[in-house]
């Protein structure tokens, strides 16, 4: 595990600091180190000389943000100190004395202060636990108003730490310097708009103390390049063959929805899957011929309404010939028989879209309680919503382990920061994405990509929830490579099935 990958609650990182004030660091020592790190990285942003005005909290990240101040000060930047409370923990209080006794000039009003074009916020860190009110908030909203450059010291001020909800009033940092380990509250989608661009300041954390204290509960990871990376089917056995890497069915499309199939299969195609078989209704199956001749499509029997009404194998090829089957996208509402023909199958399964509605309407848990194997769920906040009315998603990771415990099924929750976790509780956090994924097609596209990953993955015993994240690091990557060449608003679902391979050429 790298330190970029442990993602920590505040309870957790009280521990995890505990341990190394109880093993001797002085706690004043660590936050000069901190603050130093901070201090660092602000010269590199901040031009020299410039105004910077620092507020100033009462616990140890008003601590952090004062010895900034000092530094930033004998580096010769013009600095100001805004700092409201009358009771400060006791080092915070010895810094605030010392900043004083430079000649720093500190405000306690907040129409004092002079106007400047960088702010440092120092206010709260993980210890901020109720309801920021009265005179604390107008100032962060006076702030905020000033839309100037701001920077957090470990979580922008007034955002819970652990669900990333704002607690009355948050600071819209332009970035946030997160200390030593990602705190949770900073990957949940609700935060993005406060956090700007994060960081993470690494500050030497021993491991031994960050396993001491998460080693026993269900690990939450932040997927990174190098855990995606670690899970991709590469580098390919010289002498393997088309049925070693895996047999991905899709079932998908409908009359009115054949694009879903297209993009779809275009997602399959991307993850190097070896055999890709793709059931649409018979009257789009030359479509889907045309656009992917490498695949076998199988022509279904349809409803009127266009919708696959059953699948015709052959005799000789029932369902568990397939190594993964991937259900939903495009399918509509129409096609509830072939959805529980493949949950009743004994194939690892991912249901998305449509599948999902009919899930949904068959009964979420108890369709799925008798499935013994592989299933995972990929759906949107709506989706999710229908599928388990009874919880809620506030905090996107409670919302997906509680989700995944009652099925036994992996759950992937889509979003600007999609979360997935294991039915044991093991969670992974896409931290990075682009919102040129937002349009409709490019959720089809992941589920393709999923399926022909876990296909190939099926050899290799690879952790379903690690695939599964693989695939939602490739998809999103592609979206920000894409993004970057053509604008947010270039990334159409087609398009972006182009950029997955780029992706892998980036990263290998
Ligand atoms: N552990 C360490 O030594 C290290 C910590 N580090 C730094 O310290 C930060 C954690 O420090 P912390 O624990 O002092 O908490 P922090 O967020 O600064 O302040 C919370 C204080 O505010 C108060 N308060 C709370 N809510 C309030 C409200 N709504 N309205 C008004 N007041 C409110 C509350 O006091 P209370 O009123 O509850 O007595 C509490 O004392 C961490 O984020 C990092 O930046 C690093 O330097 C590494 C070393
Ligand atoms: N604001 C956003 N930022 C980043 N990614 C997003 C955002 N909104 C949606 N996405 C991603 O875009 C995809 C949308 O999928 P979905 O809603 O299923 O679309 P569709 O069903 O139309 O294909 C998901 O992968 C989701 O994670
Ligand atoms: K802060």
């Amino acid at each position: 595990m790298i330190k970029e990958q442990f993602v920590v609650t505040s309870a957790q990182m009280r521990d995890i600091e505990g341990r190394i004030f109880a093993a001797g660091m002085p706690v004043a020592a660590l936050m000069e180190k901190v603050a130093g790190l901070i201090s660092d990285r602000l010269q590199v942003i901040i031009p020299k000389g410039r105004c910077v005005g620092i507020l100033v909290g009462p616990g140890h990240n008003g601590g952090d943000a004062l010895v900034v101040a000092r530094e930033l000060h004998f580096r010769g930047y013009q600095v100001w100190i805004y700092q409201p409370f009358s009771k400060l923990k006791e080092l915070t209080n010895q810094h605030f004395q010392y900043a004083q006794s430079l000649g720093i000039p500190c405000f306690q009003e907040i129409d004092k202060v002079p106007n400047c074009d960088f702010l440092i916020d120092g206010l709260f860190g993980f210890g901020l636990e109720r309801e920021i009110t009265d005179y604390i908030a107008a100032a962060i909203n006076y702030f905020n108003a000033w839309n100037k450059q701001i920077f957090s010291i470990d979580l922008p001020s007034g955002l819970h730490t652990d669900t990333g909800e704002v607690l009355g009033v948050a600071i819209r940092a332009t970035q946030t310097f997160c200390l030593g380990l990602w705190k949770q509250g900073l990957l949940q989608e609700q935060a993005l708009e406060y956090i700007g661009q994060a960081e993470l300041i690494d500050f030497d954390i021993p491991l031994a103390d960050i396993d001491a204290v998460l080693g026993e509960v269900p690990k939450i990871q932040r997927i990174t390049q190098t855990t995606a990376i670690g899970t991709l089917p590469l580098p390919r056995s010289p002498i393997t063959h088309k049925y070693k890497s895996g047999h991905l069915l899709l079932i998908c499309g409908s009359r009115r929805y054949a694009g879903g199939a297209i993009l779809t299969g275009l997602g399959a195609r991307a993850s190097g899957v070896g055999m890709l078989s793709i059931a649409v209704p018979e009257s789009i199956k030359p479509l889907l011929v045309s656009h992917l001749p490498e695949a076998l499509i199988i022509g279904c029997p349809e409803t009127e309404t266009g919708a696959i009404s059953h699948l015709p194998l052959p005799e000789k090829t029932h369902l568990s010939s397939f190594s993964v089957i991937a259900c939903g996208p495009g399918l509509t509402q129409d096609s509830t028989p072939i959805v529980q023909q493949v949950i009743e199958s004994d194939v690892p399964l991912i249901l998305d879209a449509d599948a999902l509605n009919i899930l949904a309407q068959l009964g979420t848990i108890s369709t799925l309680k008798k499935r013994q194997t592989t299933t995972v769920l990929t759906p949107h906040t709506g989706e999710f919503h229908r599928l388990f009315p009874d919880i809620s998603y506030t905090n996107r990771v409670k919302a997906v382990q509680t989700a995944a415990a009652q099925t036994g099924a992996v759950v992937l929750l889509k979003g600007a920061r999609t979360a997935i976790s294991n039915p044991e509780g093991v969670v992974w956090i896409n931290s990075e994405s682009t919102p040129a994924l937002a349009r409709g097609g490019s959720g089809d596209v992941l589920t393709g990509l999923m399926g022909g990953l876990l296909a190939q993955a099926a050899i290799k015993q690879t952790p379903i929830e690690d695939v599964v994240a693989t695939a939602a690091w490739w998809h999103s990557q592609a979206g920000i490579l894409a993004a970057a060449e053509r604008t947010e608003l270039g990334v159409d679902a087609f398009t972006l099935t182009q950029y997955l391979m780029k992706v892998l050429l980036d990263f290998t």
